[in-house]
């Protein structure tokens, strides 16, 4: 049972430092011999995992952070990674002091230089100890990987030191920000925790990766310690976020800043056994991280949900929660939420929308932190960023090209679509390049998993929808691919920020379409500046055939494709940047050609009424003509000089299958009767009446001379032959029929 002051995952996420800091340096020089120091590694190590199950299976009962036990593990690594490139840059600087002490050694001794080098190296051997036994390959790899850190280190924030807080921030937290490796504040972090220690209401705008997680967590956490929040005093704190990893990243975070701390920390989120949370939740959670849906869902239901003491709300992407259509749960989490709180909203972009929100769940006008350098430009200086204007049949061939040509990169691919993410996938796994996917409409579990492997991969492809583009502090992404532009436009600022983050380097890459060149006009007022890129392709021209041959045998990567079209469609239709996204300049036949297909596959009707409204078609000029070329649509939607008008017919459903079938019955009897077609006005009504006749039958065509009070005599000199040649076999008609029912009788 959780009943103690105590954080949840805190041990197991301490015991996974612990774990790291077992092979430091000095001891392994002190060992006598490798095979010695080995066996100490690994009694270390057994004994960490021993002790990491005891406390996992502890809390497995009890707290919903035993969820993800391997995410924290994973996770804490590839943060502390930031710690151990610390320690091996310090390590090098002793060996360069160890170089040069050598080589004075060897000048005074008159060596050749390169011996001295060799001499330098050995001794670099020695200080880092267990180094030795590490191949030179893996310890390319690491030098590798650590390269973003040691920019991270080089390039840590030159402002005020963490110890300058001293004063307002309690020792527990400032000792673990300088466990973590951080000695220097961010600009966002100098700027908003001095006013948010004082209680202010504050909206933080910052550029990505600069840190502003620890911006609102320290002073969050700190206002706690300060009223001695026990877990009976239930939650005290509320973190959200809009996606699940971004709140899984945020709590390893908060966990690591609380490792020194009593109080206590947990995560509720879609996705995961409510249940649980509930039992979470009964134990008191000090300091809660959620997603939108599931903390309502707990407000609305968790009786046991204690938010009487609420102190501090922080929004975090703030934006993107409105976005994504979180907009309903917001405002009701905040009418049930009390009223007098502090508020922190974070985000790297501002929205009208936040206004609104901001008027909501702020008690007085919040205090604007902003960074000051967003005015001159809107992503980080260590970003390189060029777009390639292709044609949408020619995307997927540079993609593969520049995949090929980037295999030992981590690189993430972003589409707009999951059914785009799922075929491609499908087709670039076929072609033996190995990629990882994300999207919506995984599973939680595959989309930790995957998560935590491109997280810990040194170089990897990750194909993903949006719901990667926010908050994912990734380390060492070298490349942003777009290959579709995204929806919304400042959605660019947050794909492009899963690079070069925390002062590290990266690039960027735009694919767009000649027509979608709007963007780069917004990109512009937003202060981003891209260059235009030419990248070939030519080689490629084989690989079409080679999609194409791959979709043709594999049923279930033709329909991903069909259904990945229908998407890519769907969401320009949908579109509300139309300057932009504009349906009327997509050439189907290109579209389906960039899918592996050698003609448009067949949509469904109504996204063929919906295309066939939205497209030019009087003129018939681009659209419609290319389409009847390959027979794209032509069988289910009739051409524009049809006299059946699409636009009048797809008001309402039922009206227009009425038209349809009226239509299709006119034409039908008009081909059967074979009628000659009417020369004059009065021929014309003639021809009415003989249709209405042929139609209903003689009696009713009697029926309605005898209303009319005009005998069919009156106007038959005025019928055609034709006419009158039909009235005389109906005539026929009938008295041969009378005869014969009289036989029959
Ligand atoms: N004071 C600091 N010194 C050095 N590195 C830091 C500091 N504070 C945070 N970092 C590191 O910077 C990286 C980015 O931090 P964080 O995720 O908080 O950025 P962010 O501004 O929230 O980014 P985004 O807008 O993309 O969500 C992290 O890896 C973090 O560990």
């Amino acid at each position: 049972m959780v009943g103690k002051k105590r954080n949840y995952v805190e041990d197991d996420d301490f015991k996974c430092e612990k774990h790291l800091e077992a092979k430091p340096p000095k001891k392994k020089k002190k060992t006598k011999n490798k095979n010695e120091a080995a066996a100490k590694t690994k009694n270390i190590d057994q004994a960490s995992k021993e002790a990491q199950n005891e406390v996992t299976n502890g809390y497995c009962k009890n707290s919903i952070q035993s969820n993800y036990p391997t995410s924290s593990k994973d996770l804490s690594q590839t943060h502390v990674n930031g710690l151990t490139a610390g320690k091996e840059l310090d390590a090098s600087k002793k060996s360069t002091n160890i170089s040069s002490d050598n080589q004075k050694k060897k000048r005074r001794k008159k060596k050749t230089a390169s011996d001295g080098k060799i001499d330098s190296s050995e001794k670099s051997h020695t200080v880092n100890g267990d180094s030795s036994e590490v191949s030179t390959k893996k310890k390319k790899k690491r030098k590798k990987k650590n390269k973003s850190s040691e920019v991270t280190s080089a390039k840590t924030p030159s402002g005020q030191p963490f110890e300058n807080l001293k004063a307002l921030v309690s020792s527990e937290t400032l000792k673990a920000v300088a466990d973590m490796g951080f000695l220097n504040m961010t600009s966002i972090q100098a700027k908003a925790i001095p006013p948010l220690l004082e209680g202010k209401d504050v909206r933080g705008t910052a550029k990505t990766g600069s840190g502003k997680t620890l911006a609102f967590l320290i002073p969050a956490i700190e206002r706690l310690h300060s009223m001695k929040f026990t877990p009976a005093d239930g939650t005290g704190v509320i973190i959200i976020s809009p996606t699940r990893e971004l709140s899984m990243q945020t709590f390893l975070v908060l966990t690591k800043l609380l490792k020194n701390h009593s109080l206590t920390s947990g995560i509720i989120m879609g996705g995961v056994d409510q249940e649980q949370e509930n039992k979470l939740l009964t134990c008191g959670i000090n300091l809660l991280v959620a997603t939108p849906g599931r903390l309502l869902h707990h407000l609305q239901n968790t009786k046991e949900f204690n938010i009487q003491k609420l102190n501090c709300l922080v929004i975090d992407e703030a934006d993107r929660i409105l976005d994504v259509g979180f907009e309903e749960e917001m405002n009701k989490i905040i009418a049930l939420l009390p009223i007098k709180k502090q508020t922190m909203f974070f985000s790297a972009t501002k929205d009208r929308k936040v206004n609104l929100l901001a008027r909501l769940s702020l008690s007085d006008k919040p205090l604007e932190v902003e960074d000051r350098s967003l005015k001159k430009r809107a992503t980080v200086d260590g970003l390189q960023q060029a777009f390639v204007i292709c044609q949408t049949d020619k995307k997927f061939l540079i993609l593969h090209n520049f995949l090929e040509q980037n295999k030992k990169k981590k690189i993430m691919v972003f589409f707009t679509t999951c059914n785009a993410v799922k075929f491609y996938h499908g087709i670039l796994h076929a072609l033996n390049i190995k990629v990882l996917h994300i999207h919506g409409k995984q599973k939680q579990e595959k989309r930790t998993s995957t998560f935590h492997e491109f997280c810990k991969s040194d170089f990897a492809i990750l194909l993903c929808t949006d719901v990667a583009a926010r908050g994912w502090d990734i380390p060492s992404v070298d490349w942003i691919v777009q290959f579709d532009p995204p929806e919304e436009p400042k959605e660019y600022i947050h794909r492009v920020g899963r690079t070069a983050r925390a002062g590290g380097s990266g690039r960027a890459l735009l694919f767009i379409r000649e027509e979608e060149q709007g963007l780069l006009k917004y990109l512009k007022d937003q202060k981003v500046t891209v260059q235009r890129e030419n990248i070939s392709w030519n080689k490629n021209i084989d690989l079409h055939l080679r999609v194409q041959k791959i979709i043709k045998n594999n049923n279930g990567l033709k329909v991903l494709g069909t259904v990945a079209l229908m998407s890519y469609l769907r969401a320009y239709l949908d579109s509300r940047h139309k300057q932009i996204y504009n349906i009327k300049t997509i050439d189907v036949n290109k579209l389906a050609r960039g899918f592996g297909f050698d003609t448009p596959p067949t949509l469904p009707k109504k996204l063929q009424i919906e295309l066939g409204d939205i497209l030019p078609t009087k003129e018939g000029k681009s659209y419609n003509k290319k389409k009847d070329s390959v027979g794209f649509l032509t069988k289910n939607v009739p051409k524009a000089k049809s006299t059946f008008k699409p636009s009048k017919i797809s008001k309402t459903k039922t009206n227009s299958h009425k038209t349809k079938k009226e239509f299709s019955a006119k034409k039908n009897s008009l081909k059967t009767n074979k009628v000659q077609r009417p020369k004059n006005n009065a021929e014309r009504g003639n021809m009415h009446d003989l249709k209405y006749d042929r139609l209903k039958g003689l009696k009713a065509f009697k029926a309605k001379d005898r209303i009319f009070g005009s005998p069919a005599s009156h106007r038959k000199n005025s019928y055609s032959k034709a006419v009158q040649d039909a009235l005389k076999a109906s005539r026929e008609f009938k008295t041969e029929a009378k005869s014969k029912m009289k036989q029959i009788k």
